[in-house]
């Protein structure tokens, strides 16, 4: 199969979508790999590692777009990407459609095939794709939470591990998955007095039985937010419900009752933001004060640490590529449900049903729609 890598040109981000390792695999297995030239560059990938890997360089993303079936991203596509998608193509990238209606029409436009990262499941019914990339955003959520928390990043001046006769930082965690269990690893060993909430009691009770009394589990209900979101010095956003848009547990009221420049990370935000205050931010200004709360909404978070990321997110995809390309996208598809249910849209129809419901609007039923193609 014939697959392209084109440069990503999000703000700020310099992940990459294939190592010069996994473009090796690949060659290895038949298969053609064309590289947008200095894709890599930034964290270290030049070209000509790709070219020693097998890989060819192009000159633009115009190019690798021609030449290619399978595309493989790491951000959702902006509208210059969009615009040369065509119905010949696969695309296999983060794409979180549901809070994105105009991004979810203009897929269906163009009449290419869109798998998303986010929503591949594996046999646990977790999300393979999306792991890896969470348990980094956890990480960093507490440094950017504490760097906010600065007076120089707009906080209420609060250091996470307190100092001797002063208490540690209240750190509230919303969503014990694997944004959750990171960032709150992290919290513990920095110091902080750390909350955590979740309707899953299962994730409550194996944070329990791991941390002991370092931690507070409190099981999710609307008194338990009220009264927590008041004590907190730092609130981390990390609920998901799978392909959905995220649930806005913190509302405007939640603001006023919050301590005077507290900070919050909604990491939730890139499937819409789990604070009703929430809207994107970027690495190049990545935080805005609403109702004197510092808000940090990046929905790129691991593209700071892009080499990390890469290689992380390079570890999960790759199996999944080869299927794609060894056995074809259709036949892939109907043959690993796991990869099937990141089928978002297919020949411009909608197949989810997470992204309808979001929006509002009729999905076609996926297996059914490959099996009449
Ligand atoms: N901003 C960024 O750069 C990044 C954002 N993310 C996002 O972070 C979010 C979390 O991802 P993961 O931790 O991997 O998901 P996950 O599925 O591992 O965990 C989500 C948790 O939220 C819980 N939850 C759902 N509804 C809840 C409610 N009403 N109250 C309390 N808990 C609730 C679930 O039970 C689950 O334990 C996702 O939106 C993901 O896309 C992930 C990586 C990077
Ligand atoms: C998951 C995601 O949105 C990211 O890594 O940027
Ligand atoms: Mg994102």
């Amino acid at each position: 199969m014939k697959i392209g890598v084109p440069k990503e040109i999000k703000n700020h981000e310099y992940r990459v979508g294939l190592t010069p390792d996994s473009v090796r695999e690949l060659i290895h297995r038949g298969h053609e790999v064309f590289v947008e030239t200095t894709a890599g560059e930034a964290i270290g990938f030049t070209d000509d590692l790709y070219q020693n890997s097998g890989g060819q360089i192009c000159p633009t993303a115009e190019d690798v777009f021609e030449q290619s079936e399978l595309i493989i991203k790491v951000k959702e596509p902006q509208p210059s990407e969009v615009a040369l998608l065509t119905p010949q193509h696969t695309l296999f990238t983060y794409l979180h459609l549901a809070p994105d209606h105009d991004l979810t029409d203009s897929l269906i436009a163009s009449g290419a095939t869109c798998i998303a990262y986010e929503t591949v499941t594996d046999e646990q019914g977790r999300l393979p794709l999306l792991a890896p990339m969470s348990e980094i955003a956890g990480r960093m959520a507490v440094q950017a939470g504490a760097h906010s928390l600065e007076m120089e990043g707009g906080g209420r001046g609060v250091l996470l591990a307190g100092a001797s006769g002063v208490p540690a930082a209240e750190v509230l965690v919303l969503g014990a998955g694997v944004v959750g269990a990171n960032a709150l690893s992290v919290a513990v060993g920095m110091g902080a007095h750390v909350t955590v909430m979740d309707t899953s009691m299962p994730r409550l009770r194996q944070l329990d039985q791991q941390y002991g009394n370092r931690v507070s589990t409190l099981y999710s209900t609307r008194t338990a937010l009220d009264d927590y979101m008041a004590k907190a010095d730092l609130v981390i956003g990390a609920v998901l419900l799978p392909g959905a848009s995220a649930p806005k547990l913190i509302k405007y009221s939640h603001l006023n009752s919050m301590k005077r420049r507290a900070v919050i990370v909604d990491v939730a935000i890139d499937q819409g933001g789990c604070a009703e205050s929430s809207r994107i931010t970027t690495h190049d200004n990545p935080v805005f004060i609403e109702e004197n709360v510092v808000h940090y909404c990046v929905a790129n978070m691991p593209g700071a640490v892009a080499r990390t990321s890469t290689l992380a997110l390079n570890n999960a995809v790759l199996p999944f590529a080869i299927t794609l390309a060894d056995h074809g996208i259709k036949s892939a598809l109907m043959s690993d449900p796991h990869l099937l249910a990141g089928l978002n849209v297919y020949r411009g129809e909608l197949v989810s049903p997470e992204v309808a419901d979001s929006q509002n609007r009729s999905f076609t039923d996926r297996l059914r729609l490959l099996s009449r193609s």
